[in-house]
């Protein structure tokens, strides 16, 4: 079976406006209320692309309650361990620049983090697949990431993270069978700035040195480049579109990549997959239909740059 977590959960408001006026009334064109977090968006996308799966976490409250009907709705299995507080609201602005504004959420317990890995020593075999993405609740550390990762290890189920700089770094030495940070936690997890591919390939490289078996580098309109355990690496462009609402376009990848992984253990049709998918939500409201994903992978190329 498949399994997202995501921490901190969120409803994610996307609002258009022409201009944002600060310190003034804005009005807006349009608002859409999204089921959001990174394993969330993972979760809906793995369903439409055929994969069942079942989406864990902390929820709690009236938003919670949005987030669990809209999973069900899209034929996702849900369960989430209840919190006595309300998941957030994260509010993503498109004006001239797309803003994102995303609250704290929830304050989570030792003891809500105990029945999330209890039900994980229950129901995780060998050859399961765990997303983890996403930040921290409130009252979360590192330690809690670590230990998703290292059940996964025992239980030789793959452990996939998408997570930032301190939590992705706490976790390489538990071997994530894929991790991918974009161009930006790239350079802040080594302190440099990375502008060329080349940089690209020899810091994800390092990642691998430090326990990563597959690193995928996202670098927003500029495509991705994956480094592999078999000794791939591998680069893919970006499709024509429009950009409407990049958020969730890094979870999208993710997922297409994986969903593709799990039928072929084939890396280059997995990055292929991957890519048309974090455009296709990219030139999407919320997370990208199939159909959509499946019309831009004709304008996908993925090409082998160098031996790892
Ligand atoms: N402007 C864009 N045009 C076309 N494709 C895009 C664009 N932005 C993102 N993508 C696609 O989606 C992939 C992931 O995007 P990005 O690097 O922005 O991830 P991210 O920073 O993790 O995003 P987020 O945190 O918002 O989900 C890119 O590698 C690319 O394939
Ligand atoms: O605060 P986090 O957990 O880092 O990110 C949460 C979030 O910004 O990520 C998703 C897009 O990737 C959104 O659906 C959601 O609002």
């Amino acid at each position: 079976m498949l399994y997202t977590i995501t921490f901190n959960p969120a409803v994610d408001l996307v609002m258009r406006t022409d201009n944002l006026h600060l310190g003034e009334l804005n009005r807006v064109q349009s608002a859409d209320y999204v089921a959001g977090g990174k394993g969330i968006n993972m979760s809906v996308l793995l369903k439409r692309l055929g994969h069942d799966n079942i989406a864990t976490g902390f929820i709690g409250g009236f938003t919670g309650d949005f987030v669990k009907n809209n999973l069900q709705a899209e034929g996702v299995e849900t369960a989430f361990v209840s919190v006595d507080a309300i998941t957030r609201i994260n509010v993503k602005l498109h004006a001239n620049q797309e803003t994102e504004i995303n609250a704290n959420g929830p304050e989570v317990t030792q003891l809500d983090v105990d029945r999330l890995m209890a039900y994980f020593e229950t129901v995780l075999v060998a050859g399961d697949v765990v997303f983890l993405a996403g930040n921290a609740a409130p009252g979360m550390t590192s330690e809690h990431y670590v230990q998703v990762a290292a059940m996964c290890r025992e239980k030789e189920a793959l452990f996939v993270l998408d997570s930032n700089k301190e939590l992705l770094t706490a976790c390489l030495s538990e071997q994530p069978f894929l991790i991918k940070p974009n161009a930006h936690e790239l350079s802040e997890i080594f302190g440099v700035a990375i502008t060329t591919i080349a940089e690209v390939v020899t810091y994800a490289k390092e990642l691998q040195v430090r326990g990563a078996r597959n690193v995928l580098v996202s670098l927003g309109g500029d495509g991705a480049v994956l480094v592999t355990e078999t000794g791939g690496v591998y680069q893919s462009n970006v499709p024509k579109g429009q950009v409407v609402n990049s958020v969730g376009a890094g979870d999208s990848m993710v997922a297409g990549f994986m969903a593709k992984y799990i039928e072929t253990q084939d890396y280059a049709a997995s990055l292929k997959q991957g890519a048309a998918s974090g455009s296709a939500t990219a030139f999407s409201v919320g997370i990208a239909e199939a159909s959509l994903v499946s019309e831009l992978l004709e304008q996908i190329k993925v090409k082998s740059v160098g031996v790892n």
